[in-house]
């Protein structure tokens, strides 16, 4: 089905042809905007509700802006679908997210106007800030470096290291602050309080409106930056000293807070902003889902609801014939709950992802024991590592990509004090839409280098309920990391009683005729696996496969049966093949003599895009066929080698 965009829209293949509106027609624009992400969104997927709130934001933005001349970094890029459609993409939202098509976030090789490649978030205002000292370096004194930043975003260290930095740099930014009060899931924390206060505070909006009188006033008599600027300053003062501003303090020029849906409004304040020079941060308000009844009502549901009808709201979901694997997320989020209930040292942290990763079934059911410490995942390590000094059992659960966010705390705070952290790396290998910003490829390896820990991944549920469980048991008493990835497992009936699993302890799957092809595997990838041996036993191809579920320690042990049994081995991990579990397996025959061959299947050393998981396990080769295929080729040539040595 073809989206219709409304007249205006349609005229609008650049920035260019935006700024021959009109300023009275950015209104109509932006409802078509609206209209047309809707339509988008409700036929082929994607973020929903963070661009609908930035409709008007971006209209002005790229009004007012010379783009891509003047460097525009949406924060996270979830919300910058408005941006895609402004700056000719409209056409290509057909293939929003899916495999070969358009990315889902900003990113630098696909677009000029994509001004940094984002997905992780608050990162915006430390680019602009390397952007902005750039282009003074090279004398391009006419250059504007803006950054749009949600309020869940800034609650991140991150941002605030940038703004420390920026603070006390003269050049030319901007950082608009689109402050919906949701992050994901309602934003959390003092900061997000503090924008409350700001936001419904008398001072400040009588200072606002004093300040944009100033500021028309002042315009009439031409433009005249420094005169502006200072004049600015002095009104600032005058109102502001009453009371402290945290941006102000951090030296910032602080505007708003403003309506961030009067795009005409908008326009006025930015053309204002642009002429005054040093960092200034411009806080609008605006509301999630805008324009969306249904979004705006159910912020975290319609974040990025799925396909659905626009007209009656239905969110389209697969209708079950039989009972269904639950989301590992969700195993995670009851049994966590369980173990508490019978460990009282048990607690649970996530850094803003209580909805993605099912925490919010402990935060629900025991609100003091469970917490979301807001985009923080350096902090959500180190707080752990703080309850876990403490006799406490926390379970820190972070998707493995934002995981890269924590690693020192891991390796710092946890693993040198061998403290006993349970960290949870959920999204762990292909994300799939989300693409490269998200997939988890890189925790198996950058987990096992690090002492103390065990690194684990469960191949089902009931695997993931068992090494939850054991975690807890005070003989493992240590940092300890378990994987699993997006989506569902493969256990309808999953409530399986809880068993204490020997740490470095594989399983055996399925035995294989000795001399044969051993499969390795690990997680969840191995029930790909065992398609593939079930494929290869009716092609009468007898394979051995074990699931290793422990990338460290290794069972030793299996291993060696393994090698003295076998003449080959395949192993497979949904991670990277540099340092990842097959590498662990190499390390460890090559350290004990064994020289059998052996075929790496995993992510490879390159940006693998986005598309389905399928898509991509298909794409790097270890799909089950691809597993299949590579058992029979090295199965081949195990043979013809042998052949060849006896005919020497
Ligand atoms: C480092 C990191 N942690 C977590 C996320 C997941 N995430 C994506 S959007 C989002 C909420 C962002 O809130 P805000 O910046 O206020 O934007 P809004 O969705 O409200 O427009 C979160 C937690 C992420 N992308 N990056
Ligand atoms: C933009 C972002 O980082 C999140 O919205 C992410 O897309 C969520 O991923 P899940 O859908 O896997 O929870
Ligand atoms: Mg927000």
């Amino acid at each position: 089905m073809i989206v219709e965009p409304g007249p205006l829209l349609a005229a609008i293949d650049s920035p260019d042809d935006l700024k021959k509106l009109a300023p009275e027609q950015l209104v109509q624009l932006s409802t078509e905007l609206r209209d047309f992400i809707i339509d988008s969104v409700s036929i082929y997927g994607g973020h929903f509700g963070a661009s609908l709130g930035v409709v008007e934001l971006t209209v002005a933005l790229h009004y007012v802006f010379n783009t891509p001349h003047d460097q525009l970094i949406w924060d996270v890029g979830h919300q910058a679908y408005g941006h895609k459609i402004l700056t000719g993409r409209r056409e290509n939202f057909p293939t929003n997210r899916r495999y070969k098509g358009m990315s889902g976030f900003p990113k630098r090789s696909e677009s000029p106007y994509d001004a940094f490649g984002v997905g992780h978030s608050s990162t915006s205002i430390g680019a602009a800030l390397g952007m902005a000292v750039a282009s003074d370096y090279k004398g391009e004194f006419d250059r504007q470096h803006i950054a749009v930043i949600g309020d869940g975003a800034m609650t991140a260290g991150m941002s605030f290291e940038a703004m420390n930095q920026a603070g006390v740099l003269n050049n030319n930014m901007i950082v608009v602050l689109n402050d919906n009060c949701m992050s994901i899931d309602p934003n959390v924390g003092a900061l997000k309080e503090y924008l409350t206060d700001i936001t419904t505070s008398r001072t400040y909006n009588k200072v606002r409106d004093e300040l944009w009188n100033v500021l028309g006033k002042l315009s009439k008599f031409g433009p005249n930056p420094q005169q502006i600027a200072r004049k600015v300053e002095a009104a600032m003062k005058a109102t502001l000293m009453k009371q402290s501003n945290l941006f102000e303090a951090l030296k910032f020029r602080y505007f708003g807070p403003v309506d961030g849906h009067d795009v005409q409004h908008l326009v006025t304040i930015l053309n204002d902003l642009k002429s005054i020079p040093g960092p200034k941060l411009l806080h609008c308000v605006t509301v999630k889902g805008k324009g969306y009844a249904l979004a705006e009502k159910d912020q975290t549901l319609w974040h990025a609801p799925g396909l659905f009808d626009k007209i009656t709201g239905e969110i389209y979901k697969k209708v079950p014939t039989a009972p269904q694997p639950p989301k590992y997320q969700d195993v995670f989020g009851h049994t966590l709950v369980e173990l508490a209930e019978a460990n009282d040292k048990i607690m649970g942290v996530t850094p803003a992802m209580p909805s993605g990763s099912s925490l919010n079934i402990m935060m629900a059911a025991m609100p003091t024991r469970a917490f979301d410490v807001g985009i923080a995942e350096q902090h959500a390590v180190t707080f752990s590592a703080g309850l876990a000094t403490q006799g406490l059992i926390p379970f820190c659960n972070i998707y493995s990509s934002f995981m890269q966010r924590g690693y020192d705390q891991v390796v710092h705070d946890v693993a040198l004090q061998n403290l006993h952290v349970v960290f949870c790396l959920d999204r762990a290998g292909f994300a799939g839409a989300d693409g490269p910003t998200h997939h988890g490829c890189y925790d198996l390896a950058f987990m096992r280098c690090i002492p103390n820990i065990v690194v684990s991944a469960p191949m089902n549920e009931q695997e993931l309920r068992n090494l939850m469980y054991t975690a807890t048991l005070p003989e493992n008493a240590g940092p300890f990391s378990i994987r699993y990835p997006r989506g569902e497992g493969v256990m309808p009936e999953w409530r399986t009683p809880l068993q204490r699993v020997a740490i470095g302890t594989g399983r055996v799957v399925r035995e294989g005729e000795a001399g044969g092809v051993a499969i390795l595997s690990i997680g969840h990838i191995g029930n790909y696996a065992v398609k593939a041996t079930d494929a290869l036993a009716a092609e009468g191809f007898s394979v051995g496969h074990y699931d290793m579920r422990f990338c460290k320690p290794l069972d030793e042990e299996m291993l060696r049966d393994v090698a003295h049994r076998y003449r080959a081995i395949v192993t497979v991990e949904d991670g990277c093949l540099p340092g990842g579990f097959g590498s662990a397996v190499l390390e460890f025959l090559a350290d004990h003599g064994f020289q059998l061959p052996v075929v790496r299947l995993g992510i490879p050393d390159r940006v693998v895009e986005h598309g389905t998981q399928d898509e991509l396990y298909k794409e790097c080769g270890f799909d089950a066929a691809g597993i299949a295929q590579a058992v029979r080729e090295l199965g081949a040539k195990v043979t013809a080698d042998s052949l060849a040595t006896v005919l020497r």
